[in-house]
């Protein structure tokens, strides 16, 4: 019966709605990880029959997995307060620690297996070491997987997965833990059927992606990665060699040892020798035995073509690795270079010549580079922020006349700063120039200078200081925005440069700040200004010993203007040259 159509739809729509929401909430209590239902749409009846049939396959690993925890629960809780409930990969120093170790343990098990397969090393005396070998090696591995990898963080929609649970789902799904858990079956146990053979141990292999993930991080930490990365090549290079040398002296083993002239001898350490077999042949350095049956032509031609193509391949790898270190010095001496030729063709004097190329020099080894704004605006706003911050904020705080700013306003000029070096000598501002930028000293010191040929030193100024603040602060209306001082290097100075339109745009957001500034203008105006600076000038000039001009006296005016004029002068002259009292 509907009472009321309206009302009778409403509280139908409200039902559906419902309706709808739990379903989006059961959904969610299936996976906490779901996404929004705005878009994920409803899960559909034939999806869930779908996750209710579980296939036989995953009940025998879930219950597989069940068991596993079941013995591994006690010693996995024991381990929390070590290692922390999860780790995090990229930044944990202990976990990069743990794969150095597991890295050892392949690198064990990736040379020695080979090795020991092909070369005789499995003699009645050796056999205990290499079995005690094998099982801290085999320790490292499990240990990594039961106790390390189920530990380890993951993104998941940009998510920091920290749950032990998911962590350890994550692991168990992924084709890692795949190879693995294949890397550590113990086929060693068919050393009672076959005997003592490391061919049972070539599943260890397989743990090949743990040397890569510590390789990554090695790298991600270390300040000059391409030394590692030409080590990773060094080490390529040497363990194909290896391998040759394996090959090697199976081949010799199979036409008989010291049977032809081409094979091993049998004399002298076996592994040096073929070894070094290996370097003159695969680095096709020659001077070796000629083959002479089909077999050992066949070899030594293979040898020669992987020579060239496999060595060839790794060496460019390792001119790359080194040229994209070297990548920066490259192009600041292409720019160097660029540069005085351009002023060779255009006549340059020489002495402005031995400038610019003092100039790169200094800038290059004061900083490593021409231009650090170019690497700073590839980061993202919150790198760049965080990195400024870091190097520059505390010196900003300490400058007086940023004292009462805004904090963000700081941190905001200290993006747009840019640095820039001066020679000594150079004038990095000039009376009477219009004020564009003003100035930090990041390191070294500049000086005010006036007088004639600017011999007076009014101030030195020092790392921290900031000047060319003056003419910035005032507006161009009768001249305020001229430069009141000359302003030069003193030695090579590294100086942040803010340039007015930067600053006056990051003002208008800050009107507090722009008032405190507009004040500081002013007073250091009225105490720095053309008027104070002239005044100082005469001071060091030595006319301010005779204090303000005196008036003259009424009874001498009365003499008349000239005379007074005259004696006045007189009297100048006398003070100039005299210590007057
Ligand atoms: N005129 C003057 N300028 C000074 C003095 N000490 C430092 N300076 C700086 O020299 C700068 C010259 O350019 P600005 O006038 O823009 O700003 C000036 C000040 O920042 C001083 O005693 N007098």
């Amino acid at each position: 019966i509907v009472i009321n159509r309206y009302s009778d739809d409403q509280l139908r729509s409200i039902i559906t709605k419902m309706r709808e929401r739990q379903t989006i909430y059961r959904e969610k209590v299936i996976d906490q990880y779901a996404s929004s239902p705005e878009i994920t749409p409803p899960v559909s009846e034939i999806e869930e029959e779908k996750k209710i049939k579980v296939p036989f396959k995953t009940k025998l690993i879930t219950a597989y997995w069940s068991s596993v925890d079941f013995v591994l629960k006690p010693l996995e809780d024991r381990m929390d307060s070590v290692l922390g409930h999860t780790i995090d990969p990229f930044t944990d120093r202990r976990y990069i620690a743990w794969l150095s170790m597991v890295t050892l343990a392949f690198n064990y098990n990736t040379w020695f297996v080979t090795a020991r397969l092909c070369f005789p090393y499995h003699t009645e005396t050796a056999i205990p070491y290499w079995f005690a070998m094998d099982i801290v090696a085999d320790l490292i591995y499990v240990t990594d997987a039961i106790l390390f990898q189920p530990r380890k963080q993951f993104v998941k929609g940009g998510d920091i997965i920290k749950d032990r649970s998911m962590t350890k789902k994550h692991y168990r799904d992924s084709e890692r833990c795949l190879a693995d858990v294949v890397s550590i079956l113990p086929f060693d146990l068919l050393y009672a059927q076959f005997g003592f053979k490391s061919i049972f141990r070539a599943n260890r292999i397989l743990k090949v992606d743990t040397f890569f993930e510590f390789s990554d991080r090695l790298e991600s930490i270390m300040a000059k990665a391409y030394i590692w990365r030409v080590i990773r090549t060094i080490g390529y290079l040497l363990f194909m060699l290896h391998l040759n040398a394996c090959f090697y002296y199976v081949a010799s083993e199979y036409q008989g040892i010291g049977k032809t002239k081409w094979v091993y001898s049998g004399l002298g350490s076996a592994y040096l020798r073929c070894y070094y077999f290996a370097v003159r042949s695969l680095i096709n350095i020659g001077g070796l035995n000629e083959p002479h049956t089909v077999f050992e032509i066949s070899f030594q031609m293979t040898n020669f073509f992987t020579g060239v193509f496999v060595f060839s391949s790794l060496i460019g790898q390792m001119r790359d690795v080194i040229g994209a270190a070297t990548a920066g010095q490259t192009y600041f001496r292409a720019s160097m270079d660029n540069t005085v030729a351009y002023m060779v063709t255009n006549h340059i004097p020489p002495l402005v010549q031995n400038r610019v190329r003092t100039w790169y020099t200094y800038t290059w080894d004061a900083q490593g580079m021409l231009d650090e704004s170019e690497l700073l605006d590839k980061m993202p706003l919150v790198m760049r922020t965080a990195i400024a911050v870091d190097i520059n904020l505390a010196t900003f705080q300490k400058i007086d006349l940023f004292k009462g700013c805004d904090q963000q306003m700081l941190v905001d000029m200290l993006l747009r700063l840019k640095s820039i070096i001066y020679l000594p000598g150079d004038f990095v501002v000039k009376k009477g120039d219009i004020g564009k930028e003003m100035y930090i000293i990041k390191s070294g010191a500049v000086q005010v200078v006036g007088g004639p040929d600017n011999s007076i030193v009014f101030v030195t100024l020092k790392a921290g200081c900031v000047f060319g603040e003056i003419s910035l602060l005032q507006s161009s209306k009768d001249g305020g925005n001229r430069r009141t001082a000359n302003v030069k290097a003193y030695g090579f100075a590294n100086l942040f440069v803010l340039e007015k339109k930067d600053l006056f745009d990051i003002l208008v957001h800050y009107p507090e700040s722009q008032k405190v500034l507009a004040r500081k203008g002013r007073k250091l105006m009225k105490a720095k200004g053309p008027a104070a600076a002239k005044a100082e000038e005469d001071k060091k000039k030595g006319l301010a010993l005779f204090g303000q001009k005196p008036q003259t006296p009424k009874f001498l005016r009365a003499f008349g203007g000239t005379i007074n004029k005259t004696l006045i002068d007189k009297v100048k002259v006398r003070h100039a040259v005299i210590h007057f009292p």
